[in-house]
């Protein structure tokens, strides 16, 4: 049997063997330890009348050693109470096994729970990555560690003085916008833009009220006027980092390294620009003199640092909260229970485990490279050496289910209706088109609310989800028990959305915006300033170091760049369901994203920021990076 290979088998059998519920599949284990990958099997029946039948057998799992497998038939579900109960006792002993291969662990306290797994190599085989895509991830990282040792090489006698001396790294392929972000980063409102539909588009909310951290001297009673008045204009928004607030810096080589816990007040101009007012690096502290504001009217080099740190305090929550707890850890969430909880032939595995692929090796890959003891974060980001795991305790504990579903979040955030905020139009129609693809799929299945009710295998995984993976999240809105077909599809849509969209939204941009280091510096070397007497010597000192940098640099363009195995959303070859309900399903799916994939092409030539990141074409149909 070679790769991809199709072979036929004629069976001539005497007797009629009923309607097809198993098939079992053996490989010998010769000499070699050798594992096949069995897409499906597929029995073509010819009956008296002449006419064939197709009975497929959905499999997508490696055949190791001198295992049988068995393999239901793809409609077995809807007769899971019926043929004396054969296909319900396949399944326990299906999650019997499962739950031995796929188990719970703490990595750390206060996070949400993870797969057992001490590196990749402990994960089940089914789970890993395959050969192309192992070779590429290990293949390109060591080509970038390599990038690294020469724009040392290239930097060893060069100057590292002046803002200009990023230059000196910044070669190689790099994207147009991120060639973009090099010319215009110390703008006004690109560095708004940013807010709006940079990597980050999470943080941004309307103002309501005036923030009560934010202290305003009486001296700058103008100010105070202004931000009053955009208020009642409906215009002023804010971006809050007081998550950082308390957090302990990194020592990298011996140096302390530091960090801050911005507050930024900016208001949305007619021609939907946003544009910063005021930004107070930290909170005030009783006892301590006010924080000082920063304003565009100070000097260029102090209102730059000032913006310098907003967006290394951006770097922090969206790498930690937004990309790896909002996507990464709550989509390994999704796929452990998945595995421990809903058998091969349950409609709901069916449509989610193609938005589970090699999610469960990535996730143990940042564990143990990026998040680790000497990882990246400890060697190069301010919040590393332990900090990142209190900001990522300090996110769980406020990881609410609205914040996962767009139409809660951005309704919550006063972000609805914004004709520049292109995010949120984007994942608002991407969230439409994926719940019309759940509801469509689901509603083939439970044809009304009991049935739901009535299924423990998806009322266990729901629970299994909300009470021991996140932790006992029932407190912050997550469902402990479905009560309707519209509460699992609202669920099953919001799993679907943060594994492909909203992890595409979030990771591709790194790509683009974290190339040039000055735009989102991974650490800061010095404190923030209290003064406006900032030089070039004190930005120059307080940014990133060559080493840094070039790290920074490297592990940007390893975790944004284009997926070479990609499946884009929808485009999944897996086909675990059969007959002609899902397909339909299916093929709307794909139909309505074509639609949008042309909505959003027409709408970004006609922009000098084109906004791509939530393109059908460019998200990927699962988190493998
Ligand atoms: C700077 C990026 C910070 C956070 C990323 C957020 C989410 C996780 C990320 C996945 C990472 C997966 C694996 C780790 C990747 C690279 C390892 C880096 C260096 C190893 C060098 C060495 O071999 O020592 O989502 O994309
Ligand atoms: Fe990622």
């Amino acid at each position: 049997m070679g790769r991809y290979r199709m072979e036929d088998f004629e069976v001539d059998v005497s007797e009629d063997l009923g309607p097809l519920l198993f098939v079992k599949l053996r490989k010998t284990h010769l000499l070699l330890k050798d594992a096949w990958f069995c897409n499906h099997i597929t029995v073509w029946v010819f009956q008296q009348s002449m006419e064939e039948k197709e009975v497929v057998f959905p499999c997508y799992r490696w055949v190791q050693g001198d295992g049988i497998i068995c393999l239901p038939e793809a409609t077995a579900w809807m007769m899971r109470n019926e043929v004396q109960g054969l296909f319900q006792k396949h399944g326990e002993e299906e999650l019997e096994e499962r739950r031995t291969l796929y188990r719970w662990a703490t990595w750390k306290e206060g996070l949400p729970l993870s797969v057992a797994a001490a590196s990749e190599k402990d994960l089940p085989l089914d789970v890993r990555f395959h050969e192309g895509k192992k070779i590429d991830f290990e293949g390109t990282l060591a080509a970038g560690m390599m990038d690294i040792a020469l724009k040392r090489l290239y930097t060893l006698l060069s100057s590292w003085n002046s803002l200009e001396d990023f230059d000196q790294i910044f070669w190689g392929s790099k994207s147009a916008l991120a060639k973009r972000v090099r010319q215009s980063w110390k703008e006004d409102d690109f560095f708004g833009y940013q807010f709006l539909n940079g990597v980050n588009p999470t943080l941004l909310r309307r103002s309501t009220s005036l923030p009560t951290r934010l202290v305003i001297p009486p001296e700058l009673e103008g100010l105070q006027a202004q931000l009053e008045r955009k208020l009642q204009e409906g215009c002023l928004f804010e971006a809050d980092f007081s998550l950082l607030d308390g957090i302990q810096a990194n020592v990298i080589q011996g140096e302390r390294q530091h960090l801050a816990a911005p507050l930024v007040m900016l208001k949305m101009e007619p021609d939907g620009k946003l544009l910063p007012m005021a930004i107070q690096l930290q909170p005030p502290c009783s006892g301590s003199p006010d924080p000082p504001l920063f304003l565009p009217s100070d000097p260029s080099l102090t209102w730059l640092l000032a913006k310098a740190w907003v967006r290394n305090s951006d770097f922090q929550l969206h790498e930690l909260q937004a990309h790896l707890l909002k996507t990464h850890l709550v989509a390994e969430v999704f796929a452990v229970a998945t595995m421990r909880c809903l058998p091969g032939m349950h409609p709901i595995f069916k449509l989610l485990i193609p938005h589970l692929r090699y999610t469960l090796e990535i996730n143990t890959r940042a564990r143990t490279k990026l998040i680790s003891d000497g990882g990246i974060f400890d060697q190069v980001v301010n919040t590393g050496g332990g900090g990142h795991l209190d900001v990522l305790r300090k996110a769980t504990a406020c990881l609410t289910y609205r914040s996962l579903c767009p139409p809660d979040d951005l309704a919550d955030r006063g972000l609805l209706g914004i004709p520049s905020a292109l995010y949120a139009h984007d994942a608002l129609r991407l969230w439409d088109i994926i719940s019309r693809y759940v509801q469509g799929t689901v509603h083939l299945y439970y044809s009304e609310d009991e049935v739901v009710q009535s299924d423990p295998e998806v009322q266990a995984w729901c629970q299994e989800i909300t009470e021991i993976g996140l932790c006992g999240a029932q407190e912050r809105g997550f469902p402990v028990s479905f009560q309707s077909r519209a509460e699992l599809c609202h669920f099953v849509t919001m799993c679907i959305f943060t594994c492909t969209a909203q992890h595409s939204g979030i990771n591709q941009g790194q790509l683009d915006w974290y190339a040039w280091v000055p735009n989102a510096p991974c650490t800061m070397r010095k404190p923030p300033p209290t003064t406006k007497d900032v030089t070039l010597e004190m930005v120059m000192a307080t940014l990133p170091n060559v080493h840094q940098a070039c790290l920074q640099m490297t592990i940007a363009w390893h975790l944004g760049r284009f997926q070479p195995d990609m499946v884009p959303l929808g485009h999944h070859k897996e086909e675990y369901f059969s007959g002609p309900g899902y397909k339909a399903v299916l093929k709307r799916f794909q139909e309505d994203l074509n639609t949008l994939e042309r909505e959003i092409v027409a709408r970004n030539e006609g922009l000098d920021l084109p906004y791509y990141y939530l393109q059908p074409s460019r998200i990927e149909n699962s988190i493998t990076i």
